[in-house]
C-alpha cells in the first residue's frame, strides 16, 4: 500500500495564512517557486523539525525587488501546479503564494533591510542591490508567517548567512537552520535556473561543481601528505643525526621530505579550483567566470594566503550561455585527515 499524501491548502493573503494557525511548531520554506528536489529537501527537513504535530509552510513568491534585470525576472520559471505537487510530496501542509499587491500593499517599500557590508561582497558585487531586496522580503515573510524555524539551502550560502545576520542583530524571535546543497548525481548543483541550460552547456556548467570537488580533494591531499611528513618524524634534526652517522642518502631523504612542507593554504585551495575553471572557460561553450572566491563564512571576507587553519566557504559564480549559476562548498583549512 502506497501512502496518500493530501494536498496542501493553497493560501493566498495574509488573512487566510492568520487562520491557519498551527497546533504545534511551524516551520517555513521561502522559495520563489519552480520547486525541485533541493526545495524538496528542505521540505522534508522543515517536516522534521515540525514534528507531526507542527505545521510546514512553503512561501511561493518571486520578489521583483531582488532582481537587478528585468529579463531575469521576467523569464524566471513559474510553475504553481507542479509546486503544489512537489511541496504536498515533500511534507508540506500549506503553500502560501501571495500575490506582488499582497506582500506590497503600499508599492515598492520605502524602507528596506539593509544587508551591510557582506550584502557589497560576491553576490552583492554581481547583484547591486539583490541582498537588501531578499532581506526585505525575507523579513516580511518572516513577519506574515511567524514561523518559530526558517529552513534556507547552503547553495545559497551568502544569503543563508545574511539571514543568520539580520535574525541575531535585529533580535527576530525565529530559528534558522541551514540544509546541505542536493546535486545531480554528476554533481551539478540543483537549481532552478538549470532548466535553461541547453545540454552543451549543462556540460560546461559541470565545471563549478567539478572545480569545487577538486580543490576540495587537493585540499585532502596535501593534509594528508602533511600528516605523513610529520608521523615520519622528518625532521631537519633527523637529517642532521643522519649525515653524523655516515648515512648522507638518507639524510638527504629526511630532509627533502622536512623541506617540502605540503601546502594546505588558500593558495592551493584557489589554484585546483582555477585550473578547473580556466579549462571550461575554453569548452564551447564556454564557462564565463564572473568569481571564484575562498572566504570567510562569518562575513564573505577573503581569506589571506596566510591564514592556514579555520572553517572556509569556496564560492563560484559563471555564466554559461545567457544562464548564470553559483555554487560554494564548505571547507576546513587546516585539518587533519
Ligand atoms: N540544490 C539545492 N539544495 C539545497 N537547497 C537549495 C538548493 N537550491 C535551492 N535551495 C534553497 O531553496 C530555497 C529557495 O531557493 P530558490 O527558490 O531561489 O531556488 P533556486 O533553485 O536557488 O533558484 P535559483 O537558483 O534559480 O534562484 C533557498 O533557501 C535555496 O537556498
Ligand atoms: C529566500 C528567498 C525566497 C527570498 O525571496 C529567495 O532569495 C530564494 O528563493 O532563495
Ligand atoms: N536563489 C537565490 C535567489 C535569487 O537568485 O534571486
Amino acid at each position: 500500500m502506497t501512502a496518500s499524501v493530501s494536498a496542501p491548502a493553497l493560501l493566498d493573503t495574509a488573512a487566510e495564512l492568520d487562520a491557519y494557525a498551527p497546533g504545534g511548531k511551524r516551520a517555513v520554506v521561502m522559495t520563489m517557486g519552480a520547486l525541485h528536489e533541493g526545495h524538496a529537501s528542505l521540505i522534508r527537513a522543515a517536516r522534521a523539525l515540525a514534528g507531526p504535530a507542527g505545521q510546514v509552510v512553503v512561501t511561493v513568491f518571486v520578489n521583483p525587488l531582488q532582481f537587478g534585470e528585468a529579463a531575469d525576472l521576467d523569464r524566471y520559471p513559474r510553475t504553481l501546479d507542479a509546486d503544489l505537487a512537489v511541496a504536498g510530496a515533500a511534507g508540506a501542509d500549506v503553500v502560501f503564494a501571495p500575490s506582488v499587491d499582497e506582500v506590497y500593499p503600499g508599492g515598492e517599500p520605502q524602507v528596506r533591510i539593509s544587508a551591510g557590508p557582506m550584502g557589497e561582497r560576491l553576490e552583492g558585487a554581481a547583484r547591486p542591490g539583490h541582498f537588501d531586496g531578499m532581506l526585505t522580503v525575507v523579513a516580511k515573510l518572516l513577519h506574515l508567517t511567524r514561523p518559530g524555524v526558517a529552513l534556507f539551502g547552503q547553495k545559497d550560502a551568502q544569503q543563508l548567512a545574511l539571514i543568520r545576520r539580520m535574525v541575531r542583530d535585529l533580535n527576530f524571535p525565529v530559528e534558522i537552520a541551514g540544509v546541505e546543497t542536493a546535486r545531480e548525481p554528476d554533481g551539478l548543483a540543483l537549481s532552478s535556473r538549470n532548466r535553461f541550460l541547453d545540454p552543451h552547456e549543462r556540460r560546461t556548467a559541470l565545471a563549478l561543481s567539478r572545480a569545487l570537488f577538486a580543490a576540495r580533494d587537493r585540499l585532502a591531499a596535501q593534509a594528508a601528505l602533511h600528516a605523513r611528513a610529520q608521523a615520519a618524524g622528518a625532521t631537519e634534526d633527523r637529517a642532521a643525526g643522519l649525515n653524523r652517522l655516515g648515512e648522507p642518502r638518507l639524510a638527504a631523504d629526511a630532509q627533502a621530505v622536512a623541506r617540502a612542507r605540503p601546502d594546505t593554504g588558500p593558495a592551493v585551495v584557489r589554484a585546483a579550483a582555477r585550473a578547473v575553471l580556466q579549462e571550461a572557460g575554453a569548452a564551447s561553450p564556454p564557462l564565463d567566470l564572473d568569481y571564484v572566491a575562498l572566504v570567510d563564512p562569518a562575513d564573505f571576507t577573503e581569506i589571506p594566503d596566510d591564514r592556514t587553519a579555520g572553517d572556509a566557504i569556496l564560492a563560484v559564480a559563471a555564466r554559461v550561455g545567457a544562464t548564470r549559476l553559483i555554487d560554494n562548498i564548505p571547507l576546513t583549512l587546516g585539518a587533519t585527515p
